[in-house]
């Protein structure tokens, strides 16, 4: 079926150089029986085109089709001619209630009132009677002018305006539009479609035919397949930025390649109290197995249960018992803080004894936490901690703000806040440009007695500080307002080259 409407559309133009066809005429114009429709047309021009057999230009009229109701007036008459004919046929007239009964309700709304317009009734008291012999249905006369117009998508003209806004009015006709496409000779017009091949094959090469085979052109404008390459989590990126300016600020990364710690790193060591909200299951993951098994040394073990039963350097502790079996219990660290206690345990205890240290790590952390815009149960965690002699408040500020200088946030506050571990501490706002408020982006303070006494610190040696996440100041920096859109593997920013979150370095 196709070749011939290829041919019998070649065969069109074959008459002289510049004739040319409308693709709807000539659809109209094939008996019915072929099945042929005018997108059928318009298909098999386009693929002429393609190869340069025709030329198209489109063009696009205007037309006006009859709504169902505009069929039911066509085939039956107005409402208005209705209701003149009922009250026609009763010399006596009719009253609103007898019209409603004949003609039905609809009708005689419609009706009645354009009847009283044209003047073909009038109403003496209840009664209504017709004032004229007979009258023309105009509305049916017109419906049947556009129904009946030779070609129906052809009577865009066929009425004059006024007639037409009327008759839309009452929604007997709506406006459609039809696009058609003239078709004339193309600059590789021939009056027989000669198949080009796509590619060239081992057969055409085998059997000598590539000699005589056309082959299609190459369409060198055609926009190439996406190249789809790996990409960098964009998290990891700025983890990898984080790191580096760490590094150049001297500190040493912490091994955080364990996400299962035990309660005792994750809060006795750090002077949490057992019964500390935290610690309740609706904010921590506990791990039902193995449920235990991290194991502690024995006698620093004793000093920390110590210091929360009884105290010591100046503290009176929290005075309960502690519960050795809440100690062992596995969870996946809440905190990095976690490993910082680890390491200045070491750090206390090494060979040598005590030395200035600063360290850092960038890893996940767990909270089981309901998630929103600005939450999620797992993130990252920037945890950073100087242990040295005599350290202060101020080199704790001084610090974090040289770390965000150097990643481009500089508007920073800083707020008085409370952790069991440190005293004082702080909380850190940093101020997101495009969700205009100040948002916290992490906590911060220095290290308590109760917690580095039983390490075995020297007790001139402070430890400042904090735990940031590394997701907020990344929205920050980027200008992200979901925290969803950065997390986990269908992060779509940072995809593309140009992306900022691509272009540090
Ligand atoms: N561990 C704290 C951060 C922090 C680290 C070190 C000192 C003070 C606070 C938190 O998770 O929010």
């Amino acid at each position: 079926m196709s070749e011939a409407i290829e041919g019998q559309i070649l065969n069109q133009l074959a008459l002289s150089p510049d004739s040319s066809f409308n693709t709807y005429e000539f659809a109209t114009s094939l008996p019915s029986d072929y099945g042929v429709t005018h997108e059928n047309v318009i298909g098999m021009s386009k693929s002429l085109a393609g190869d340069g057999y025709v030329t198209m230009s489109s063009s696009k009229v205007d037309y006006w089709e009859l709504t169902d109701e505009g069929k039911r007036v066509q085939r039956e008459g107005s409402q208005e001619a209705k209701c003149f004919k009922a009250i026609k046929a009763s010399p006596e007239g009719l009253t609103k209630k007898e019209l409603e009964d004949k003609v039905g309700k609809d009708a005689a709304k419609v009706g009645m009132g354009n009847c009283m317009k044209n003047k073909w009734i009038t109403k003496s008291g209840e009664k209504l009677s017709a004032s004229l012999q007979d009258i023309t249905d105009l509305v049916q006369v017109q419906l049947s002018k556009l129904a009946a117009f030779p070609n129906p998508e052809d009577n865009g003209t066929c009425l004059p305006g006024k007639e037409v806004t009327l008759l839309k009015k009452r929604k007997l006709i709506a406006g459609k539009s039809r696009t058609s496409y003239n078709v004339t000779r193309g600059p590789e017009y021939a009056e027989e479609r000669v198949k080009k091949a796509a590619d060239l094959t081992k057969e055409m090469i085998d059997a000598g035919t590539w000699e005589t085979t056309k082959f299609k052109a190459y369409n060198f404008k055609t926009v190439g397949e996406k190249v789809n390459g790996g990409y960098l989590h964009p998290l990891l990126k700025v983890r990898a930025e984080f790191r580096k300016i760490l590094c150049q600020m001297g500190f040493e990364e912490m091994p955080t390649n364990k996400w299962v710690e035990s309660s005792f790193w994750n809060f006795d060591t750090l002077f949490q109290p057992q019964s500390h909200p935290a610690r309740d299951a609706h904010d921590t993951f506990f791990i039902k197995d193995p449920a235990q098994t991290i194991s502690v040394p024995k006698d620093y073990y004793e000093r920390v249960v110590k210091m929360h039963e009884e105290g010591g350097s100046g503290s009176i502790g929290y005075r309960y018992n502690f519960k050795a079996g809440d100690a062992r219990k596995n969870l996946l660290r809440t905190h990095t803080t976690a490993v910082s206690s680890q390491m200045l345990y070491k750090l206390a205890n090494q060979e040598g004894g005590f030395q200035p240290k600063k360290y850092f790590s960038i890893d996940r952390v767990f909270r089981n936490e309901s998630m929103d815009a600005t939450h999620l149960c797992e993130f990252h965690q920037v945890e950073g901690l100087v242990a040295d002699y005599n350290l202060s408040l101020g080199d704790l500020i001084g610090t974090i703000e040289t770390f965000f200088k150097k990643i481009g946030i500089t508007q920073l506050r800083f707020k008085p806040a409370f952790n069991p571990y440190t005293e004082p501490s702080m909380e850190i706002f940093g101020y997101h440009p495009d969700l205009k408020k100040w948002t916290e982006i992490g906590n911060s303070g220095m290290f308590r007695p109760e917690m580095l006494a039983p390490m075995g610190l020297p007790n001139n040696v402070r430890v400042i500080a904090w735990g940031l996440s590394l997701e907020r100041p990344t929205m920050i920096k980027y200008r992200i307002k979901n925290i969803r859109d950065l997390f986990g593997h269908k992060v779509e920013i940072g995809r593309t080259k140009t992306a900022p979150v691509c272009r540090f370095d």
